[in-house]
């Protein structure tokens, strides 16, 4: 229940904000870099990071260097690293078939972040799309995407990714029953343990523009992908969507993008009470890194707010590009 507020000049709400302490005392939500969930790309070599021209400061790893970023979040106390893999053009068919291969970029990197920081968690992504000569998430066919055929190959991708040791896996692909499909899989091959957070109210949004430049998917993608993923004007089908998915065995689920979307968080949150995220796309890092980097607004202040939003929208969890910046800031306060 709201207690009544008393009139002026009993009630002065600048008395709590008087001085630091006080200000620090009366916080009602934090931003933690527990909070964090590190976004990283994947792609083929060694030694290699290559600047991505739409998201100035994120590059995209050799393992050998996804390794190392591995040991960064980990020093920061950054608990999970999420992997996007860049592939090849030559690596992307209509079957699709690389996305199952126990050998493919995702799944060789899973293993050698797992053989050398163990604790760290490692989330990957399930959807067709960096493997889809056609650039959609969901195999195609007369221009049509497939549910129940694509669902089949998620299975296969994700048991893969069980195998080589991821701890979340992060369906992104919007089809429906792959949760329910995937969770069965799961527990049919003794991978129990492996959490599903279900990219469940996942919108059809323009915000992912440099995100398909960083995994190499701008150019393959024909059309748009509002056959399967949300239209922007819904918010009652993001509850159904949730709750559909937490039946049918998903763990955690997701909000994306996150900023123009934190009343969706709200509404989730207050549903249903479950580990809930949001993921801050790439959109919204080039919009806020191209504003700091123009001096037009103050990074890092920019950034703490739009991080500590989430929170206060009900995130118990932010996937980030920024995350290392945030942590390495959270660290020095
Ligand atoms: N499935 C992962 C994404 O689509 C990420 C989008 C972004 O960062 O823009």
């Amino acid at each position: 229940m709201r207690p009544t507020v008393a009139p002026f000049p009993t009630a002065r709400f600048r008395r709590l904000r008087r001085t630091a302490a006080l200000r620090d005392l009366a916080q009602e939500h934090r931003l933690s870099t527990a909070d964090l969930i590190w976004p990283v790309f994947v792609r083929e070599g060694e030694g290699v990071e290559e600047p991505i021209a739409s998201m100035p400061g994120v590059v995209r790893r050799s393992i050998d260097n996804v390794v190392r970023a591995a040991h960064e979040a980990a020093e920061l106390g950054i608990p999970a690293i999420c992997l996007f893999p860049y592939t090849d053009a030559s690596v992307k068919t209509n079957d699709c078939a690389e996305a199952w291969n126990p050998e493919n970029l995702t799944n060789r990197a899973v293993r050698a972040i797992k053989a050398e920081v163990p604790g760290l968690v490692v989330m990957t992504d399930i959807a067709l799309d960096p493997y889809n000569a056609q650039g959609h998430d969901g195999f195609v066919v007369d221009g049509e995407i497939l549910n129940d055929e694509t669902v089949e190959a998620l299975v296969r991708m994700a048991l893969a990714q069980a195998e080589a040791g991821a701890d979340i896996l992060g369906p992104s692909d919007m089809m429906d029953g792959r949760i329910g499909a995937l969770r069965a899989a799961l527990e049919a091959a003794g991978h129990s343990h492996v959490a599903i957070m279900s990219y469940a109210a996942k919108y059809a949004s323009a915000f992912y523009g440099p995100f398909r430049d960083a995994v190499g998917a701008a150019g393959a993608l024909r059309g748009d992908k509002l056959t399967y993923q949300m239209h922007p004007g819904n918010s009652n089908e993001a509850l159904r969507l949730v709750e559909r998915d937490l039946s049918e065995g998903a763990d955690m689920v997701m909000v994306k993008p996150g900023m123009p979307y934190l009343d969706i968080c709200r509404r989730v949150k207050d549903a249903f009470g479950v580990p809930t995220y949001a993921y801050q796309v790439s959109g919204e890092y080039a919009m806020i890194r191209g504003a700091a980097d123009n001096g037009w607004i103050d990074g890092e202040k920019v950034v703490v707010e739009s991080l500590l939003a989430f929170r206060r929208a009900g995130c118990d969890g932010v996937l980030t590009y920024f995350a290392p910046q945030v942590a390495r800031l959270l660290r020095a306060r």
